[in-house]
């Protein structure tokens, strides 16, 4: 019945303060604020509602997404939100927008790339957003390889201009978010020739739109690249095709902090790490680390109250069947998620001050811990975003045949997220970047250079210094194993940030314990997972393997009778989750059964192409087959 909490009796079996857990989720007292008071206010909103998107057209979608994004725009003017406030409103109106490259992409590419003087002529424009900008640096024929870009910008010291070309068709702009219908400007990377020599890639300001009708300005060929991965999903987003012919910009629209063209065409490049080009991708990926906390908890949250909610088999003498919660398969596969979803978000915490602190060292230019930043943004990018993406099809899984249902909100989360797997840098390549820092590590090892921070443990492989000329054997040859050695270094900072957040001040009864189970759970999964490599190199016995799988069980049990509680602490909307098996109050047969006659097919008893159809066949008017 509606009104009734039947998931009541699992709230009533939780061990620890459920508010106070909402607090250590959303990061402080204040974070908590905003972001409920943000979700509710997305929630109650009409003009928000997205549970018709899977019966859309793609240019009905995409409409759609034109219209909401104007509406966050006019809430956020009319309500005068901070930008905390607004990027809340961002995630909770949860629909991939042209909007996300814009604030989350061209504007930190010019704060973090552009000169003072180009930082306050652009970024007043765009942060009214009286121009909208996107991300243009992928091209049809290259993503992974940025030194593989092939667009071209050439200095002509006659007009001091730059001429932006697409010599090729692979040289094509292709991926870019916002770039197909929306976008006014790009950030677009090229190779610089100045004086017939190619100075790498650098970020140009180019106008692709008329700001009068919109339409492509001259030498600028620009459209959507068509239907993406899911049928809602991701074609909210306008990923675009450009080229460029021969298009000219003022030599002052090349983003020049570091490196400069002076009008005299003499190419200088400044005292600063040249892969600062590559800063603004650096901090996208800590972005979506801490997304990844939040779509991996999102599809948990589902799972979780699903199982407590589905009962199937075990009854006794007529009583209730077993809750599917209660299977240990289902807690070994759900749990483990569970533990991650909270392991990620306190790692995403720790990697946002990590960039916070690179961010303000460069300003002294202090360039010491840029490796490091990279090398952990990268590989936490990957190890979590591949995690997730996995645990929301564990979680689809889960929930048996209605995880299949789009009413179930599983099936349009993991077809928004996958992509997270890519963008931002392919998963492997960036593990591929790890294991070359982990290498440039190793070969200093024995050095004055001593590792810090995060690799700091290698102090202790001293043995890999006499196999140390091993090592320089073929990286390409040893990179299966070299990748694999990227995640496990991913996975102990992971795991050590866990110990390191349990080391706080963590106020709330019992909440201290709950976080305490769910990292051992975290640590006890992946070396059950890794036995085999835990076992081989000697660092446990095989005892050791079989008191980790005892703990991990035991541990099982002692998170089942607080899994909603910990979900719960998540403090999901029903409107945000969108998804009838994870709805708070659990009352899932009743929404399903409703939500199945709203479908467009229902809509009629008799569906079109019947009379054309079926009726010929149910009336042998075909002739059949000799069957
Ligand atoms: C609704 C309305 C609301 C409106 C209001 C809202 C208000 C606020 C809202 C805020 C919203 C924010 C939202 C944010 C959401 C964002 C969503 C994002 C969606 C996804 C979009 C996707 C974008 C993209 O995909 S962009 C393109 C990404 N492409 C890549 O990642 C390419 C990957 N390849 C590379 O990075 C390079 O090619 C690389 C590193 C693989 C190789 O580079 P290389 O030049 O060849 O270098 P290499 O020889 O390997 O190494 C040389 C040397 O350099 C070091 N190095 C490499 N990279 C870096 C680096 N990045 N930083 C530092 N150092 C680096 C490398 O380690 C080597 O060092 P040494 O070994 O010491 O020599
Ligand atoms: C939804 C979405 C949104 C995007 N938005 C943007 C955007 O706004 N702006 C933008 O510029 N780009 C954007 N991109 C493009 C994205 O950044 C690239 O697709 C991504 O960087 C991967 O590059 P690629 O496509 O060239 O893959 P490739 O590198 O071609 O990968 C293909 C395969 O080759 C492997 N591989 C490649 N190099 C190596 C190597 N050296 N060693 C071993 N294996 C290798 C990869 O692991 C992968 O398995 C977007 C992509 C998607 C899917």
């Amino acid at each position: 019945m509606e009104g009734v909490d039947h998931l009541a009796h699992e709230r009533n079996k939780s061990e620890f303060d459920v508010d106070a857990m909402k607090i250590v989720w959303a990061g402080s007292p204040h974070a908590f604020d905003v972001s409920d008071r943000i979700s509710k206010l997305v929630a109650s909103d009409p003009g928000f509602r997205k549970d018709n998107r899977s019966t859309l057209s793609r240019k009905e979608l995409f409409k759609n997404t034109l219209r909401k994004a104007a509406y966050a725009w006019k809430t956020i003017v009319d309500l005068r939100l901070s930008e905390e406030e607004a990027a809340k409103l961002r995630f909770y109106v949860d629909e991939p927008a042209f909007t996300d490259l814009h604030w989350g992409m061209f504007i930190p590419a010019i704060k973090g790339q552009g000169t003072e003087e180009q930082q306050q002529k652009w970024l007043p424009l765009a942060y009214k957003m009286q121009i909208i900008g996107c991300y243009a640096q992928t091209e049809l024929g290259h993503g992974s390889n940025v030194q593989g870009l092939e667009t071209t910008a050439t200095f002509d010291p006659q007009t001091d201009e730059f001429i932006i070309h697409s010599p090729t068709l692979t040289s094509s702009k292709w991926w870019p978010g916002g770039l197909g219908k929306v976008a006014t400007h790009a950030i677009a990377y090229a190779r610089l020739i100045v004086g017939g020599r190619e100075h790498g890639v650098n970020g140009f300001i180019v106008q692709l739109r008329s700001l009068e009708d919109h339409s492509p300005l001259l030498g600028i060929t620009v459209g959507d690249i068509g239907m993406k991965f899911g049928n809602g999903a991701y074609n909210t987003m306008d990923n675009g095709v450009l080229r460029f012919d021969h298009v000219r910009i003022p030599r002052n629209q090349m983003l020049m902090r570091v490196s400069q063209v002076t009008c005299e065409g003499k190419y200088k490049q400044s005292d600063v790490p040249r892969q600062l080009v590559y800063g603004t991708m650096v901090y996208v990926r800590q972005t979506i680390v801490a997304d990844a906390s939040c779509a991996l908890s999102r599809a948990v949250c589902i799972a979780t109250r699903y199982s407590a909610v589905r009962r199937q088999f075990g009854s006794q003498n007529g009583g209730p069947e077993t809750q599917v919660i209660d299977y240990k398969t289902q807690q070994s596969r759900l749990f483990p998620l569970l533990a991650s979803a909270y392991a990620f978000r306190f790692i995403g915490e720790w990697l946002k001050w990590l960039y916070a602190d690179v961010t303000q060292r460069l300003q002294a230019n202090d360039f010491s811990t840029l490796p490091e930043a990279h090398a952990c943004t990268a590989g936490l990018k990957s190890l979590t975003t591949t995690a997730t993406a996995d645990g929301i099809e564990e979680c689809r899984k889960l929930c048996g045949g209605h995880g299949y249902l789009c009413s179930s909100g599983l099936p349009e989360l993991f077809a928004v997220y996958v992509p997270a797997c890519t963008y931002e840098g392919d998963n492997t390549v960036l593990l591929l970047q790890v294991a070359r820092f982990l290498m440039k590590t190793v070969s200093q090892l024995g050095s004055s250079k001593k590792p810090v921070g995060t690799i700091a443990y290698m102090t202790r492989v001293e043995h890999l210094m006499q196999c140390r000329c091993g090592v320089q054997r073929g990286f390409a040859e040893l990179s299966v194993d070299l990748v694999e050695a990227a995640v496990a270094h991913c996975q102990l900072i992971v795991v050590s940030k866990f110990i390191e957040k349990l080391q706080q001040e963590i106020p709330g009864k019992g909440v201290k314990q709950q976080l305490e189970v769910l990292c051992n759970i975290y640590a006890l999964f992946l070396l059950h997972k890794h036995q085999g490599d835990f076992l081989s190199t000697g660092c446990i016995t095989p005892k050791h393997a079989a008191l980790a799988n005892d703990e991990l069980r035991s541990l099982y049990s002692q998170v089942r009778p607080n899994a909603i509680a910990l979900v719960d602490a998540f403090n999901y909307t029903d409107h945000y989750l969108g998804s009838i098996l994870g709805c708070y109050d659990g009352n899932v047969y009743p929404k399903l059964y409703e939500a199945a006659w709203k479908d467009p097919l229902n809509e009629s008893v008799v569906p079109d192409g019947y009379h054309q159809y079926i009726r010929p066949l149910l009336k042998q008017e075909i002739r059949t087959a000799r069957l």
